[in-house]
């Protein structure tokens, strides 16, 4: 498991953790780390061009002494300060013994001023490195000007960059981000992953992220947590001695329609390789189900007559079908709620519902059901799928570039880790549903069908791109080999 912890958690521990050991101790241990990283980075650091971008606190503290580490090892070390009069005292004059040097400031304040933006973009456009130590967890809201033309020509550069704990401008506790930020190609953070370094968008601005143990000892439950192979693996139902289709679960798939009978041959086609004993499909597309999967139960009619399941799907291709929506969701077994179906589906009966209910939307679906724009949920993903949980007294896997699964009461936001671009593919996520409504059918809670379905259909997909791009009957293809992969 992957655990990211809250600005405000962090800094308790940081607290606890200080109080116990000698002053500047923790720094040093963070620079370490960062200066190892930096030094992998750049293959030979001995005469290596190094730029520090430095505010004012301790973030900028911690790329100043490793900074002044890397110019022990031969490495040219320039500093760019924001604040001169307010930089961490201690970082700088380690820098300075080091030899390193701190880049002119603005001429109207006799050199003394912050960095003459001039003078820092020179040194920035001839740096192999860019060490980025603006702001990390002490940042609030959106860069301001100086830092932000900082990001802008450090994007402009042709440098590696190494973001300190993370890239400055983007939301530690949200992944949010206003306005100009940095984007790097290794951030190196400390002491615990930030729920930010693991959500789009910021995810994206923080290029691979490595963790350096600093000694902080965390809580057990955290804010964001993210599924390993060994998580999945311990969570996917296997067949006993005593198994038979029935104890291992039916699933009923309420989905397709005569204009996209095609989402339901791919609901279908999910829960198959799902851990279900058996899928019952139930629809207006039972000729195209039953043509391709000639192992499916089919029948027509509402879903009340269909015979007995442990868990629903509904929605995928359904149409205006209000009627099977409403039906199913009377059902006292689990339910997922689907494309269609979302928007078909009646808050209170969802809210009234004692069984679990899990709703899967895609960014634009969950905009619709919250009143508000796409682009507003896709930069502010962990509140929206949080809103929308609580608003519908359901679980939601909200589905995208980063797929979160959380729950009605709150508590940890699953993120899931794997997946592809090459996932956005007309009818993959009725894959998905098919695939996760067979995993609640065999057993497994809403927040964990959600996020071991994500983390099977994100590994299934990986395979079935593998470079190049793909049909959605490929990634469920792949279910199977993602399976073998997780338990093997
Ligand atoms: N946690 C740990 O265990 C350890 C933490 N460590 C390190 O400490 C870091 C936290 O340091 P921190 O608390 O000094 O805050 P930090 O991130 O440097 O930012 C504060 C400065 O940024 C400024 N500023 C704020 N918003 C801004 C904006 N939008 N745009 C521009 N500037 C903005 C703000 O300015 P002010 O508001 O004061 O004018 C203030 O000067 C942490 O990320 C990690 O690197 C490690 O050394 C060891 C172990
Ligand atoms: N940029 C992306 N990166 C990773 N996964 C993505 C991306 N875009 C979409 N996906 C995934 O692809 C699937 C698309 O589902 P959905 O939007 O419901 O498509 P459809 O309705 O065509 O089946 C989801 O699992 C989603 O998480
Ligand atoms: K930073």
């Amino acid at each position: 498991m992957r655990s990211a912890y809250g600005v405000e958690t962090v800094r308790a521990a940081e607290r606890e953790l200080m109080a116990r050991l000698p002053e500047g101790a923790l720094m040093q241990r963070a620079a370490a780390g960062l200066a190892a990283a930096c030094a992998e980075l750049l293959g030979r650091v001995y005469g290596a061009r190094v730029v520090l971008l430095v505010g004012s606190g301790d973030n900028g503290g911690d790329a100043l002494y490793a900074g002044a580490r890397l110019a022990r090892r031969g490495a040219g070390v320039t500093a760019v300060l924001l604040a001169p009069d307010r930089t961490h005292a201690g970082g700088l004059a380690a820098l300075r013994r080091a030899g390193g040097s701190v880049a002119p400031g603005r001429r109207d304040d006799a050199g003394q001023g912050p960095a003459d933006l001039a003078a820092a973009e020179r040194v920035i456009l001839a740096a192999d490195l860019v060490v980025d130590g603006i702001v990390g967890i002490g940042g609030k809201g959106g860069l301001r000007p100086d830092a932000a033309a900082l990001a802008e020509v450090t994007a402009a550069s042709r440098a590696a960059v190494v973001a300190v704990d993370l890239p400055s401008g983007v939301e530690a506790d949200t992944g949010e981000v206003r306005g100009a930020a940095v984007r790097a190609d290794l951030t190196v953070t400390f002491g615990t992953h930030k729920p930010g370094l693991l959500i789009d968008p910021a995810r994206e601005y923080a290029g691979s992220v490595r963790l350096i143990d600093i000694g902080l000892s965390m809580p057990d439950e955290a804010e964001l947590e993210a599924l390993q192979h060994a998580d999945v693996a311990a969570l996917l139902p296997v067949p006993r001695a005593e198994s038979d289709k029935y104890r291992r679960g039916v699933v009923g798939i309420a989905a397709g329609s005569a204009r996209y009978p095609g989402a339901a041959v791919l609901a279908v086609a999910g829960a198959l390789r799902g851990g279900a004993g058996a899928v019952r499909y139930v629809g207006p597309a039972g000729d195209a189900v039953i043509a391709r999967f000639p192992e499916t139960l089919v029948s027509s009619g509402s879903p009340e007559r269909a015979g007995r399941v442990q868990a629903w799907v509904v929605g995928p291709g359904a149409g205006d079908d209000a009627e099977a929506v409403a039906a199913v969701l009377r059902a006292d077994v689990p339910v997922l709620v689907d494309a269609d179906g979302l928007r078909l589906a009646d808050r209170d009966l969802v809210r009234a519902r004692r069984a679990p209910t899990l709703l899967t939307p895609h960014a634009g679906e969950a905009a619709a059901l919250l009143g508000v724009s796409r682009d507003e949920v896709e930069g502010a993903r962990l509140h929206s799928v949080r809103e929308l949980a609580g608003r519908y007294g359901a679980t939601v896997l909200l589905k995208g570039s980063t797929t979160l699964v959380a729950s009605a009461a709150g508590g940890v936001v699953r993120v899931n880790p794997t997946g592809t671009s090459w996932l956005a593919t007309a009818g993959s996520g009725d894959v998905l549903s098919g695939l996760t409504g067979s995993l609640l059918a065999a057993g497994l809670g809403a927040l964990d069908a959600g996020s071991a379905g994500a983390y099977l259909h994100g590994l299934a997909g990986r395979f079935a791109a593998d470079g190049a791009p793909m049909g959605a009957h490929d990634v469920a293809e792949e279910i199977r080999s993602a399976w073998r992969d997780v338990v093997g």
